[in-house]
């Protein structure tokens, strides 16, 4: 699938002079409390209503969605506020449903988005209407799994398309409940600049306080919009309690959002740029030929192991290393994480380099 114009037409249409806004509870939970919701909600720049109807919870025994006669309260929403409305599907009789009651736009979620199967059973209940479909990413950081998906609805002659960027599983704990792994989405709209990209901050946050942070990092990364679990009494939420905020608070935390432009005019700032990005360049430079420079190194470390049949990892040298690069990155205001992160990779390729080495 190649970058398609069409893809971002559903959202030209809409003639926002601010990124698009999705806003509504985790869950519908009853008539009153979505109805509540979306009159408030109607008071902000929100143009979507969203509204989990069906809800795949990791454990079971928690609230898993009002079903059906949610839809119908979102079908009230909507004529009483003029709203669109958003839900999320996961097989072909939810899309049946969701299409009989006029929901305007579908989301596929992200244990959905890993499934090809299921993918391509929701692509062909859409088929032939003119529904917008939003992926999620799959759990696992699989850019190429995620654009799958949404080329399955492409096929099917879905044109109306966008990707919601809810975060990454991960085993080890961090302060995100998914990981935000911002290279993945920056990769996407590299591929695909015209398919609109929106982040879900309250599910990679997974607690409120952290929200407006990942929407403005959203804003500076050019994402598209904003899909925001919002409940006029979160801390009594029946599911995702933690992570949603008061009408009051979005209406407060977007109106604090710095929306910039994505290219500077102004030719004082086009020249500064442009000397500053030559620096940038001569130092890409230098770290590349640094780089050669330690790999051939690492080729004569390679030779002599093979000659003295000696293994090629070494961990006490490598934690010596570490520690070192560390305890340097700090006095170069480079934080641990990335430190590591770098020498991680170059580590790998060492052993690569050896492992060729060795084998010749
Ligand atoms: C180059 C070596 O082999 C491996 C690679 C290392 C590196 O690239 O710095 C360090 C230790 C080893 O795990 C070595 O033993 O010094």
């Amino acid at each position: 699938m190649e970058n398609k114009k069409e893809f971002r037409n559903w959202l030209d249409a809409l003639e926002l002079s601010h990124p698009l806004v999705i806003a509504g509870p985790c869950s519908a939970e009853t008539e009153e409390q979505l109805l509540n919701i979306a009159h408030q909600l109607k008071n902000t720049k929100t143009s979507v209503l969203r509204a989990g109807i069906w809800k795949p919870r990791s454990r079971p025994g928690n609230f898993e969605g009002s079903g059906a006669p949610g839809l119908k309260w979102l079908q009230k929403a909507k004529q009483e506020t003029g709203l669109l409305t958003t839900t999320e599907v996961a097989n072909a009789a939810h899309v049946e449903l969701a299409l009989k009651h006029d929901v305007d736009i579908l989301w596929i979620g992200a244990r959905t988005t890993v499934s090809p199967f299921i993918v391509q059973e929701i692509a062909e209940a859409v088929r032939g209407t003119d529904k917008i479909i939003l992926v999620k990413n799959p759990v696992n950081p699989d850019l190429a799994l995620w654009l799958g998906a949404v080329e399955r609805f492409y096929a099917v002659g879905i044109s109306k398309l966008g990707v919601i960027h809810r975060g990454f599983s991960t085993y080890e704990k961090t302060r995100y409940r998914n990981n935000p792994e911002w290279q993945i989405p920056i990769d996407l709209q590299n591929k695909f600049p015209d398919l609109p990209l929106i982040l879900d901050p309250s599910h990679i946050a997974g607690r409120r306080d952290i929200i407006f942070d990942l929407c403005q990092t959203a804003l500076d990364l050019n994402y598209d919009g904003l899909m925001i679990e919002t409940h006029n009494d979160p801390d009594n939420a029946w599911s995702d309690a933690d992570q949603q905020i008061t009408p009051a608070s979005l209406k407060k935390g977007l109106h604090r959002l710095k929306i910039r432009k994505s290219e500077g005019d102004q030719i004082e700032f086009k020249n500064q740029l442009n000397t500053l990005r030559s620096q940038i360049d001569l130092i890409d430079d230098q770290i590349m030929d640094m780089m050669g420079k330690r790999m051939k190194v690492v080729d004569a470390i390679g030779g002599m192991k093979r000659k003295n049949n000696v293994a090629i990892l070494q961990v006490k040298r490598w934690n010596q290393i570490l520690d070192r690069m560390i305890q340097l990155g700090s006095e170069n205001q480079l934080s641990e994480e990335f430190v590591l992160k770098i020498y991680k990779a170059i580590h790998q390729e060492s052993i690569d380099h050896q492992k060729k080495v060795m084998d010749d």
